[in-house]
């Protein structure tokens, strides 16, 4: 058998790989670290590098037929929430669940069951060490929880139909960027773009709903990647002061995470999504009435005025641009030009190497609604064409979305906030 020489790419590979384990290891010993709640930056550049080992030893037919064989791993994926396999085997922890058993909890065929089981356990969700029998591992928890349990049938639900026809789209269309919210190729597939489609959907709402609340556990929220006191010094404290709008807040989660941090910060918050979103929103208990709830579409002018911070978070790259600078505009007729700021949470694409996840997002948010995830370049233009100059952008993770403040262009708070950064 061939050996390959210490030199060789491969070998290089392994050797950073080793070298970042080890430092994500020491990070992740260190002191006050804690993975779950913020991944080293160490963690992405190990992710990445193993990526890059994998497809150093894939053979290109391999990598070709990897790709090929996607699309019935979600399918299976799908079908195995809906039977509900996850809680058994939860439930059943150490003494495992046969496909036997699968199958008269599920009423789906055995042999049904063992060929999606299959797939699940290559996948690594759960492990299967003997003959048709089922346990738990420590991926499988999550798929119980709201970002697996929630997210995976609803994102599926909603993109798959539409994804699997966007080649006959582009085909059709001239190969152009949809440009257009109501002309997204959703709306060409299955006759509704993503948010009508939520509407007409409750359950997939619902679903959506709590997968915005969950996606971001176990992450940092802007306030720990953006230093807040650029918004707490010199807020004003009169009893209608508002301190923080979250625009399209779903339910509320940012604020009431917010609120838990920061108790004490003077001003009202105010949750402002579509009526039907915020009627329900389970905001108010516990938050010492602190947190307004408020029915608005964002496409009208926002009705707060002189609010210190307007807070958009993953708003953006569900719209195309010229929707954008219209929210945008509705927003800064509503900016005090020496007070406020705006608040944006999404990905700022680098101009190379954009993680896999993030390319793909940006697939996704065109085909549902003609969205877009922007590099740096087209953030800058966007918000400058709204009258709007951005003060910072604020990033600690390669694989998280950023923080970028901006204000009303040449205005005084420009000069405040600039100072503030230096
Ligand atoms: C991708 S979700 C983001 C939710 C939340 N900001 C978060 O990051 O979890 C987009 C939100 O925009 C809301 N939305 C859509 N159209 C809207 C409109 N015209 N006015 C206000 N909110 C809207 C949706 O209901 C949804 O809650």
């Amino acid at each position: 058998m061939e050996t390959q020489s210490p030199e060789s790419p491969l070998l290089s590979l392994v050797e950073q790989i080793k070298q970042a384990a080890l430092q994500e290891q020491t990070q992740t010993l260190a002191p006050g670290s804690n993975p779950s709640t913020s991944p080293a930056p160490s963690h992405f550049q190990l992710l990445g590098l193993i990526d890059k080992l994998r497809l150093a030893v894939e053979t290109p037919t391999e990598t070709v037929l990897r790709l090929i064989y996607q699309p019935p791993q979600n399918a299976a994926l799908r079908t195995v929430m809906d039977l509900g396999i996850f809680p058994l085997l939860m439930a059943n922890g150490k003494r495992g669940v046969s496909a036997v058993e699968l199958a008269e909890r599920t009423g789906a065929e055995r042999g049904l069951v063992v060929r999606l089981m299959r797939v699940i356990t290559a996948l690594g969700l759960c492990a299967s060490p003997e003959f048709e029998l089922y346990f738990a591992n420590d991926k499988t928890p999550v798929l119980t929880q709201p970002i697996g349990r929630d997210g995976i049938p609803c994102i599926y639900d909603l993109t798959l139909p539409t994804l699997s026809q966007l080649p006959t789209y582009f085909r059709e269309h001239s190969y152009l960027t949809p440009k257009e919210y109501s002309k997204s190729p959703m709306q060409w597939a299955v006759g509704q773009s993503q948010f009508e489609w939520l509407a007409a959907h409750k359950p997939r709402q619902a679903l959506f709903n709590s997968y915005m609340a969950s996606r971001r556990h176990g992450k940092p929220a802007w306030f720990d990647v953006y230093p807040v006191e650029r918004l707490t010094d010199g807020v004003r404290e009169h009893p209608e002061a508002v301190f923080l709008v979250d625009v399209g807040g779903n339910q509320g989660h940012d604020l009431v995470r917010f609120h838990d941090s920061f108790p004490d910060v003077k001003g009202q918050l105010v949750l402002q999504d579509l009526p039907k979103v915020v009627n329900k929103a389970p905001v108010g208990d516990g938050d010492g009435g602190r947190i307004v709830s408020m029915g608005y579409s964002f496409l009208d002018p926002q009705p707060v005025k002189g609010a210190r911070a307007y807070y958009f978070r993953a708003i953006f790259h569900d719209w195309p641009d010229h929707i954008c600078r219209k929210i945008l505009v509705n927003t800064v007729s509503a900016m005090d030009p020496t007070y406020s700021r705006i608040i944006i949470s999404d990905f700022v694409l680098p101009d190379t190497d954009v993680p896999l996840f993030q390319a793909s997002l940006d697939i996704q948010m065109m085909s549902i609604g003609s969205g877009v995830e922007r590099s740096e370049r087209q953030w800058r233009e966007m918000l400058d064409e709204a009258g709007l100059e951005i003060t910072g952008i604020w990033c600690d993770n390669p694989g998280m979305e950023s923080v970028i403040e901006a204000v009303r262009r040449g205005s005084a708070a420009t000069a405040a906030a600039a100072a503030a950064a230096a």
